[in-house]
């Protein structure tokens, strides 16, 4: 099986488990995995369809500034170039980006700060954060419609082989070294965000919640 048909596999899988989870309303929502390194290629998802659908144009190879690598119909995800940013300067080797009512409720509650924080939750342990009492911080840029200026304002949070951030009444990016790690971590944070909005709803209520 050639490199590029193990790594199709790979995230058509990880697809397939986002689209269970409903994660990919109406249209939103991009996945890339990274190919080869020198050059940088990745297949990300084709833009504006159905992510829930399996087909074969899914996904497409682009190059190192998320240009098509083939000759294709194919247009790559209108934010390929935050996918771009994180390959060139880290090590990560798949990214997932999703729209969840949750992640955007946190993303408007915690705007102002430009970062939400959480603690207290066994469920940190997942980003290998193991201390008692850890915290784990996402950051929370502005959207943008013009997607240079929006991978602009989110390069800067793009410091590791593992991250995420939000992006205000968006969504989430999240990368990582492997489609195992960053499902993972994807599914932590939205575990996160889940928990706080109905903590917030229940404290509103007076209920005692901590
Ligand atoms: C209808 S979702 C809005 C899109 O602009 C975008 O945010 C998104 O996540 C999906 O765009 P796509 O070009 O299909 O990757
Ligand atoms: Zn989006």
């Amino acid at each position: 099986m050639s490199l590029v048909v193990q790594k199709w596999n790979e995230l058509a899988e990880v697809k397939a488990e986002l689209a269970a989870r409903d994660w990919f309303f109406a249209t939103s929502g991009n996945l890339s995995i990274k190919v080869t390194n020198d050059p940088l290629t990745f297949l990300v998802t084709a833009s504006g369809k159905d992510k829930r659908k399996q087909t074969d144009e899914d996904f497409l190879l682009v190059d190192g500034d998320g240009n098509p690598a083939e000759d294709t119909h194919l247009k790559p995800s209108a934010e390929t170039l935050l996918h771009v940013e994180i390959y060139r300067r880290t090590k990560a080797g798949c990214v997932l980006h999703v729209h969840t009512v949750d992640n955007n409720l946190i993303s408007d509650v915690y705007a102002q700060n430009g970062e939400a924080v959480f603690s207290g939750q066994e469920i940190i342990k997942a980003f290998g954060i193991w201390e008692e009492n850890a915290a784990v911080r996402i950051p929370i840029i502005d959207n943008d419609a013009d997607i240079p200026t929006l991978a602009a304002k989110f390069a800067k949070h793009v410091d590791g082989d593992t991250g995420a951030v939000l992006i205000h009444n968006h969504g989430i990016t999240v990368w990582g070294r492997d489609a195992f790690e960053v499902k993972k971590h994807l599914e932590a944070w939205e575990f996160l965000f889940r928990w706080q909005v109905k903590r917030l709803l229940l404290q509103r209520a007076g209920l005692p919640v901590g």
